[in-house]
């Protein structure tokens, strides 16, 4: 039996920078506020590196973490569970719209086998093969789910040892909306239909499958939902575990991260219980069309950066965003002031 994974308090991002960066703005050549959100990022930015301006983002680094669900042999999902492995060698080759997407944002992609079905040669984090079929089995045991938050709390330790500044959780596998939708519902109370979505573009007669699943799963989830290791074992899986692990680690090392859609969205909800306050080191890149990730949005008090009809995951809405995040550190740390430029500031009565 491995031991249990705890992870240490959160401290918030410090709030003087994130007021200097404020002030600082308000000293730049513009009017008043006209940056808008792209202000708000700076000061958070500032705020999670601890001093204004900030430093430039050297890097970021999206970790894509794979995994099969045993629920996908329900017919949950628009296509075959060999799709995960078949994707984690397109990632690898450099083919996937995450590979990219990170090439544009300058970011770089790491690939995580935690639970694929197929051989994919790297073993290392890997848990297990699909996970139990969580409508009627649990998605894992005690000591896989322990597994699972210790690989993805090691891989943050590892990603920000190296140096990362930024981090993504990114998310393959066939069928994961669905487990994804599980959390949600049961951190949100929301009924199933109100979580339940058409992830890689189900018909109608898979969406009542779908719907079946959910409704099955979270009935299950309902006794365990107060304990979130319990509820990663009832209704997860090993990828979604890994990436909530993953995702508390990052907060606990204070180093931002940018969600991506309603599989991190699901992870990051479960986070934030393993590791209260690790919302406020997070920014949401984008609003997924899944209507789940609405309610992970509003739960967590984030507004999306991006709103672009997304539904892919592998940290693809994510990786959109980071240009947005890298913009709002160069207009702090490279934009005139009106001092510098000699330009009249706001006229005074
Ligand atoms: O990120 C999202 O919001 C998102 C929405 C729909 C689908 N996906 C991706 O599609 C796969 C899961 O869809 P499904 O239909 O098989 O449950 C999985 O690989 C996800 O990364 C991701
Ligand atoms: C091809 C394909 C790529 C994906 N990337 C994330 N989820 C996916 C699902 C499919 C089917």
């Amino acid at each position: 039996m491995s031991d249990t994974v705890e992870f240490a308090t959160v401290s918030p991002p410090d709030e003087p920078s994130r007021h200097a960066a404020a002030a600082r703005h308000s000293q730049l050549t513009k009017p008043q506020g006209s940056l808008g959100r792209l202000e708000r990022l700076g000061a958070w930015l500032a705020a999670c590196q601890g001093q204004c301006p900030p430093e430039p983002l050297r890097r970021a680094r999206i970790v894509v973490f794979a995994g099969d669900h045993g629920v996908a042999a329900n017919g949950v999902s628009a296509y075959p569970s060999e799709v995960t492995g078949q994707m984690v060698t397109n990632f690898r080759s450099g083919g996937a719209a995450i590979n990219v997407l990170a090439a544009c944002a300058g970011a770089g992609v790491r690939v995580v086998d935690v639970a694929v079905d197929a051989e994919t040669g790297d073993s290392e984090f890997k848990v297990r093969r699909s996970s139990g079929s969580i409508d009627r089995e649990d998605a894992l045991t005690e000591e896989q789910t322990q597994a699972a938050l210790a690989a993805g709390k090691a891989i943050a330790d590892d990603e920000v040892d190296a140096g990362a500044d930024l981090l993504v959780a990114g998310d393959m596998g066939i069928g994961n909306t669905t487990p994804a939708a599980v959390l949600v519902a049961a951190l949100t109370g929301a009924e199933p239909v109100a979580v339940v979505g058409r992830g890689t573009g189900i018909d109608d007669v898979t969406w009542m499958r779908k719907t079946a699943a959910i409704r099955d799963a979270l009935r299950r989830a309902k006794p365990v939902t107060a304990d979130p290791v319990a509820l990663l074992r009832t209704v997860a899986g090993a990828d979604l575990t890994a990436m909530a692990g993953f995702l508390a680690q990052a907060a606990v090392r204070r180093t931002p991260v940018v969600l991506d859609g309603v599989v991190s969205g699901a992870a990051a909800l479960v986070a934030e219980e393993l590791a209260p306050g690790a919302r406020a080191w997070w920014v949401a890149g984008h609003r997924s069309t899944e209507p789940s990730h609405h309610l992970v949005l509003e739960q967590l008090d984030l507004e999306p950066l991006l709103d672009l009809g997304l539904r892919l995951g592998e940290g693809t809405g994510a990786a959109a965003a980071i240009p947005l995040l890298t913009m709002s550190v160069r207009v702090l740390a490279e934009m005139a002031t009106f001092t510098d430029a000699g330009i009249s500031g706001p006229a005074t009565d």
